[in-house]
């Protein structure tokens, strides 16, 4: 196996990683905490004495694993049986087996930032699922639902940005789509800046209008690799006859407005005909606060499609035809809240890497996507993303991501240097973005 760097730690105080650890990750908990307390009456009110009873369960399994968390104590098993539960624990065993100091305990701050991280938001769903009757509960929909609200000016926008463009779509020359294909990445490029984990659960919902703000925006796009896109999809497209469907597949990241702009350019890829059909993934579990779940997706389109304006509405309908129609396939798989890096996918899912080979293009959406395509690894600046995916190549890819993690490959050389020195928090802010494909070219 090709050597590869060690991954990102806790262990380097005064990381981006290290603050998460210490200072993010316990706010969200806490936030978490907080959340079950308020809805205290709505448990008494559906479930009776025995709701409260789970809410105050709920909250002490969580106020355990914050107090595990601060005081650096041993990451444990997982304890109740779930469909992930016995892989999550071998993973677990895989990671004690690297250590070779210590007392041969993996623990939070010693261990890659990426496991301790995805293995958290397990624990905050194993406290909910041991404590029924509330263990349908997402803690994290509420932040959701309040994101996507904040962001109705936008959405509006988008909806009728994208209505009027449909209109006269078949006029369009070559040029002109490829334009109008361009924005549309881009605008689900920025509606990545809006996670709900970064801001630490806080609201992060757009409000500025982002179709006017693209070309200021432009500078920010650090790598842009749009027009391999562009070259793959609108060759599928005059080569259809033979080839009959292009399948396009979104790996989705946050619901809220994220999701309105990956729905926008998903609707594009149909009108347009330089997709035939769209396959999406989501995720099992609430996952990073705001990752989109089936129900997130489905409680979207339905909102879309009652809201107080007529081309969101039609959107809306649309949408909910898309996916009756099987135009759209939303498909969720637990891989995708496991751990792993991606590179693992062939033997730990190798179900899902056989899926994701009948696709001609899949866009990974967001930052955590990116850790995992990568490894959340300290790989140099210059080595090439191809390199960095460590074998990873089921299909042409594309990651769309604004950068919220110190880790960043395939620049031109002395690229991140640079910034690094003008402005040290260039890749965590979320104020740059990355178009970055891997595939024929
Ligand atoms: O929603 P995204 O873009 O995957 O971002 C998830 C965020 O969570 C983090 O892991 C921080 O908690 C960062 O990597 C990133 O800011
Ligand atoms: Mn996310």
């Amino acid at each position: 196996m090709a050597v590869v760097p060690a991954s990102l730690s806790g262990q380097d105080v005064g990381s981006f990683a290290y603050l998460t650890i210490k200072d993010r990750i316990p706010q969200i908990l806490t936030k978490v905490i907080d959340t079950l307390h308020r809805h205290k009456s709505e448990f008494f009110e559906k479930h009776g004495e025995e709701g409260v009873e789970a809410e105050k369960k709920a909250i002490s399994l969580l106020s355990k694993l914050r107090n595990e968390l601060q005081t650096d104590k041993p990451i444990i098993p997982l304890v109740e049986k779930f469909v992930d539960t016995d892989i999550w624990n071998q993973y677990l065993e895989y990671q004690q087996s690297l250590l070779n100091e210590s007392d041969g305990k993996s623990r939070w701050f010693y261990s890659p930032w990426l496991f301790v991280e995805c293995y958290m938001y397990r624990r905050i769903h194993e406290a909910i699922i041991q404590s029924p009757p509330i263990d349908y509960f997402d803690v994290f929909k509420e932040s959701k639902e309040q994101n996507f609200y904040e962001s109705q000016e936008s959405v509006i926008a988008l909806c009728t940005h994208l209505q009027q463009l449909i209109k006269t779509i078949e006029d369009l020359d070559e040029n002109q789509l490829k334009d109008e294909f361009f924005k549309l990445l881009q605008i689900s490029l920025w509606g990545n800046k809006c996670d709900l984990s970064l801001s630490g659960g806080e609201s992060s919902s757009q409000k500025t209008d982002v179709l006017n703000s693209l070309e200021d925006l432009k500078p920010f796009i650090l790598l842009n690799d749009m027009e391999h896109l562009w070259s793959l999809l609108s060759n599928c497209k005059k080569t259809r006859e033979k080839v009959s469907v292009t399948r396009v597949y979104i790996v989705l990241d946050n619901s809220g407005f994220e999701l309105v702009t990956d729905l926008i350019l998903a609707n594009f890829l149909l009108s347009s005909e330089l997709a035939t059909e769209v396959h999406f993934y989501g995720k099992t579990i609430p996952w990073f606060v705001s990752d989109t779940t089936i129900h997130d997706f489905n409680w979207l389109i339905e909102q879309v499609k009652h809201g107080n304006h007529k081309w969101m509405s039609k959107c809306g309908a649309d949408w909910e035809e898309y996916v009756k129609m099987g135009k759209w396939v939303y498909h969720d798989h637990i891989f995708w809240t496991l751990p792993h890096e991606y590179c693992a996918m062939p033997q730990v899912a190798p179900d899902l890497y056989a899926e994701l080979q009948k696709a001609h293009l899949i866009l990974f959406k967001g930052d955590l996507n990116y850790r995992k395509l990568t490894g959340d690894r300290k790989w140099e600046f210059s080595v090439p993303f191809h390199q960095a995916l460590n074998g990873f190549h089921p299909a042409p890819l594309c990651t769309i991501r604004t950068l919220k993690a110190e880790i960043q490959v395939g620049l031109k050389p002395g690229q991140g240097e640079q910034l690094m020195a003008s402005e040290p928090c260039w890749w965590t802010s979320g104020k740059y973005g990355i178009f970055q494909y891997d595939g024929p070219l």
